[in-house]
């Protein structure tokens, strides 16, 4: 990665530090540079420098500084740039020494910091007597040079400060460093800076990446102070980065400590934990660059976010949910027995508990569920609908859990979401439960016990929200005590029970329900200008002793049957009971003996003799025979009860 040179990207900015003799240096030197870098020479020292720097640094930006001796040392315990200092080579010191051998040959060496040893080895070793002598700030320089003069030294050989001061006391002063060393420096700053450009590029487009995420983001070095945090993470922790950098995340939120993280290097993965009253899914990894530990990272995400894109993943992969059509308020009728399952539906809506629904058949099970759905909070999200009887086993259960790709075969590619993973967060219609083979019956205990589903052929399960309404025409208290029902199910599923009454116990309610029926009917057949109310009345008047086997549905069926044959032209004239017989002749048949039905008896069992021909030629397959039926699984699943 190298830095273009655009007009939006500032040259490399150099600040030179140096007062006389190496300032000289500096400005002797400064205009080779011109291409590489801007050079600014600073003469002032220590606090000032160090002042003037950061004020320019807020300017223009500066990306390294050249600086030598105590001044150097300074500016590099005060300043968080990289400070690159002139150093004193061998040449160096024989250039220097030759030059002030000439004024005299009692010469002192001063040096910052400790005397390097090659100087000490060459003193002795040519015998050459100097004086060496180190300082590490401005006070120390001038009592040194204070004392090489009381001395009687003549020639101070020493960096540019030292070197002023010794001038200043009448002494000879010779600077230490070379053209060559400062240029030396000057070279190591550019290089230095070009990689500290690139390090800020990166860092800056990391940053910009991190700030890209909807999940906070901190990381922490060893000793847990934050280095690295993204806006979402300021929100946790409640403050600007400003003020939280460097801090120990520890100190300003307890919570989210990464401490243990980085004692133990130890990764924890989506804790769901509280800050704040707030709940957050924290993740937490130790950070390793080339086999080290170096620190750790804390990345917290919101449940909210994530359940939504759970949501959204599920809606996607997933068959489309049955759309709902029912509200309670379309639940019709007066009679007290369907006011009070209507208000217990109510009550029932408001509750995450399991349902279970008690009636015969057509009495408007589905209807109440979608109502309780519609009612429920979870009214914006699936409804599914299942008949348990209506599937044989393997079929039923790998519709209702799901499969894993590869699970049998024949099994699709990429596996089959189950209608559980389906319903998630929404509600799941489980209608003939009573009919549900024990093995499935334990699976889907599993299911409301432990909310997770375990697809077929699956080893890890699948959590899912799913509030469950089951219904039956049957006595499942009598079935479990007869073991052919799960007891443990039977009191899972029945928590909140809902009877509804055949309508043969709430007459009541007919001449109402035939009249919404009549309307909904005519929307359904799209017509405009449906028959008239005597037909719908003789029927609700001749149906007075019937016992409505098929209940609701089996009114609706009649009255469809009445609208699409009454004929319209006789409109308003009185129906005749032959005609009425002819439009509705179970209305007529008010026994098992009666001829109308012997009659209907012998056309079932001819219908019967059919369908049990035309299985057994399909070995079994209620789908492939209802199809060849040109009926429904649930239709001919229900003819088949029918007939026992
Ligand atoms: N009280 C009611 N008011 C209005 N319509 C009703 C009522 N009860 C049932 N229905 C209508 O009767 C028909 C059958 O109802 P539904 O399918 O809900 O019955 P079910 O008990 O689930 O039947 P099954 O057990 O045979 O599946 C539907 O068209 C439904 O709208």
């Amino acid at each position: 990665m190298s830095i273009p040179h655009t007009p939006h990207t500032p040259p490399l900015r150099i600040v030179a530090v140096g007062f006389h003799g190496l300032r000289t240096l500096l400005e002797e030197l400064a205009p080779h540079y011109h291409a590489a870098a801007e050079i600014r020479i600073l003469d002032k020292a220590y606090g000032d420098a160090v002042a003037e720097i950061t004020a320019m640094r807020k300017d223009v930006g500066i990306d390294a500084v050249v600086a030598a001796g105590s001044n150097g040392g300074f500016l590099r315990q005060h300043l968080d740039l990289p400070v690159i200092l002139v150093k004193v080579g061998g040449f160096d010191v024989m250039h220097a020494l030759t030059k002030a051998s000439r004024h005299s040959r009692r010469i002192a060496l001063v040096t910052y910091g400790a005397v390097p040893p090659e100087i000490k080895h060459f003193n002795e070793f040519f015998s050459l007597a100097l004086e060496l002598r180190t300082y590490r700030g401005e006070q120390e320089a001038e009592i040194c040079v204070q004392e090489l003069r009381n001395m009687a030294i003549d020639v101070v050989v020493a960096p540019g400060l030292v070197v002023d001061l010794a001038r200043a006391y009448g002494l000879e002063g010779v600077l230490l460093y070379s053209q060559g060393s400062v240029r030396e420096a000057m070279d190591d700053a550019i290089e230095v800076a070009r990689i500290a450009r690139l390090e800020s590029a990166k860092r800056e487009r990391l940053n910009i990446i991190l700030g890209k995420l909807k999940d906070g983001v901190v990381a922490v070095d060893l000793d847990e102070r934050i280095e690295t945090l993204n806006p979402p993470m300021e929100r946790i922790l409640g403050q600007p980065a400003e003020r939280l950098l460097g801090q120990r995340l520890s100190a300003v939120c307890a919570e989210l400590s990464l401490r243990n993280t980085l004692r133990y290097a130890q990764n924890e993965v989506e804790q769901v934990q509280q800050v704040n009253g707030k709940a957050v899914v924290a993740t937490r990894m130790s950070i390793v660059e080339q086999g080290k530990h170096t620190g750790a990272v804390l990345i917290c995400q919101d449940p909210v976010a994530i359940q939504r894109l759970d949501r959204h993943l599920r809606a996607r992969v997933l068959p489309r949910p049955t759309p709902t059509k029912y509200e309670l308020s379309h639940i019709i009728g007066q009679s007290a027995s369907i006011a009070r399952a209507k208000a217990r539906a109510v009550t029932c809506a408001q509750s995450q508990a399991t349902v279970l629904i008690i009636g015969e058949s057509g009495t408007g099970k589905e209807l109440l569920a979608q109502g309780i759905h519609n009612a429920s909070p979870r009214r914006a999200q699936p409804f599914v609908a299942i008949n348990c009887a209506a599937f044989p086993e393997a079929l039923l259960e790998s519709e209702l859990f799901g499969y894993v790709e590869g699970a049998f075969t024949g099994s699709s590619r990429g596996g089959k979401i189950g209608l559980f993973e389906a319903a998630h967060t929404g509600s799941i219609f489980l209608d003939e439960i009573g009919e549900m083979p024990l093995s499935l019956q334990t699976r889907l205990l599993r299911v409301l016990q432990e909310k997770e589903v375990l697809r077929i052929g699956a080893t890890e399960p699948t959590p899912v929200d799913v509030r469950v309404i089951a219904a039956t025409h049957r006595d499942l208290g009598a079935r479990a005590l007869a073991g052919e029902f799960r007891s443990d199910l039977y009191y899972r599923l029945n928590i909140l029970l809902i009877a509804l009454p055949p309508l043969r116990e709430r007459r009541e309610d007919l001449p109402l329900l035939a009249m919404h029926l009549k309307e909904k009917i005519a929307q359904r057949l799209n017509q405009k200008n449906p028959a008239d109310n005597t037909i719908i009345d003789a029927i609700a008047e001749a149906a007075k002793h019937y016992s409505w086997p098929g209940n609701v549905r089996e009114l609706e069926n009649l009255i469809e049957r009445a609208m699409v044959f009454h004929d319209p032209q006789l409109r308003e004239h009185h129906v005749t009971l032959a005609e009425l017989k002819d439009i509705a002749p179970e209305l007529f048949v008010d026994g098992p003996h009666a001829p109308e039905a012997r009659l209907r008896d012998s056309r079932d069992d001819a219908e019967l003799r059919h369908i049990c021909a035309v299985l057994q030629d399909c070995q079994g397959d209620r789908a492939r025979a209802a199809a060849r039926l040109n009926i429904s699984r649930s239709t001919l699943w229900r003819k088949l009860k029918r007939a026992g």
